[in-house]
């Protein structure tokens, strides 16, 4: 048989034949995958499967950004820093492609967005409960936020057990404590599931850490990865904002908030604050 131009031929080992082996479609369930894109708008619009999918593959990173930072945080109570650094890496990786990915929703304009924003109601990614529990688990708890999951006892279950347990960096002080730190007991036996609030008393042991990098260097390379992960995070949290006010303004929020004002506000928060006031001591 004659290879048509400009084609690459089969080769004679290619498997074709699927009727009892298991293939690339039933493997990842792509059937199920793919009929889950439901617009709601009448008549469909054609920017709401941009929006779905925006949605939905940031709900999947979620899972992944969850099930990595909860690997890590349990590493830690193990003592395997070398696993938990590798953990984070990813953890870092994939929040650079969630926040990169706000360029696609940019391409959505005000216009094409008001044509269906009402078709959503009151539905608002403030009811994403993968979100939450990732703000939990870094350290943003706040006990309040359960309420929105009455109506989603499942869910609601998953971010109590989060708020009831120690955070990836309760974890991480608890680390250092065993590592011979002199983390004072008030970061070791804070109730965990508070917010979790600046320790002026761990600057000083942070301090040393940093000053003396080449002694503690797998300690001193794991503060690093948490600040980038709160940059990283921060990151997201800004184009998350700035695509919020160039597509809705000043708008109130579906979910009922104030908007940009709301969202606004997150920027202040921080994850780790101490690992920031360490800046302002070292050196001159
Ligand atoms: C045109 C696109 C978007 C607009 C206009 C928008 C708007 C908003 C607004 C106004 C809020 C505040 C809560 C409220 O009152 O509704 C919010 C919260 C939120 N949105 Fe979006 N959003 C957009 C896209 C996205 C995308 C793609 C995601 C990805 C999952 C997302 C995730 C979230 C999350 C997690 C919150 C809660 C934030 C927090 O608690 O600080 N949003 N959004
Ligand atoms: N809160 C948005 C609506 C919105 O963006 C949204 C709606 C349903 C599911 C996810 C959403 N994404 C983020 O809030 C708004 O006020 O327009």
């Amino acid at each position: 048989m004659a290879v048509e131009e400009n084609t690459r031929p089969l080769e004679a080992g290619i498997v074709t034949d699927f009727s009892q082996r298991m293939n690339y479609g039933s493997y990842l369930a792509l059937d199920e995958l793919l009929s889950l894109q439901r617009p709601v708008s009448e008549p469909v619009h054609h920017d709401e499967l941009l929006f779905i999918i925006q949605h939905q593959t940031s709900e999947l990173w979620m899972k992944l950004l969850l099930h990595e930072i909860r690997s890590a945080r349990d590493l830690l109570k193990s003592d395997d820093i070398g696993t938990v650094l590798k953990r984070i890496a990813r953890v870092k990786h994939i929040q650079e492609v969630l926040t990169q990915q706000w360029s696609v929703l940019a391409t959505l304009t005000p216009t094409e967005y008001a044509e269906f924003r009402d078709f959503l109601a009151n539905s608002s990614g403030f009811q994403s409960h993968q979100y939450r529990a990732v703000e939990f688990i870094l350290g943003n708890k706040n006990e309040k936020m359960l309420s929105v999951f009455d109506s989603d006892p499942a869910s609601q279950q998953i971010l109590r057990e989060l708020l009831e347990e120690p955070s990836l960096y309760d974890e991480f002080l608890r680390y250092l404590s065993r590592q011979g730190f002199d983390i004072p007991a008030s970061a070791l036996e804070r109730d965990v599931t508070k917010a979790y609030v600046f320790n002026p008393e761990l600057v000083p042991v942070f301090k040393g850490i940093y000053e003396a990098s080449g002694d503690n260097w797998r300690v001193y390379e794991a503060c690093e990865e948490l600040v980038d992960l709160e940059d990283n995070f921060q990151f997201w949290r800004f184009r998350h904002l700035r695509t919020v006010q160039r597509t809705i303004g000043m708008k109130r929020g579906t979910g009922g908030s104030t908007g940009v004002d709301f969202l606004q506000r997150a920027l202040s928060l921080t994850f780790f604050p101490e690992l920031f006031a360490v800046r302002t001591e070292i050196g001159a």
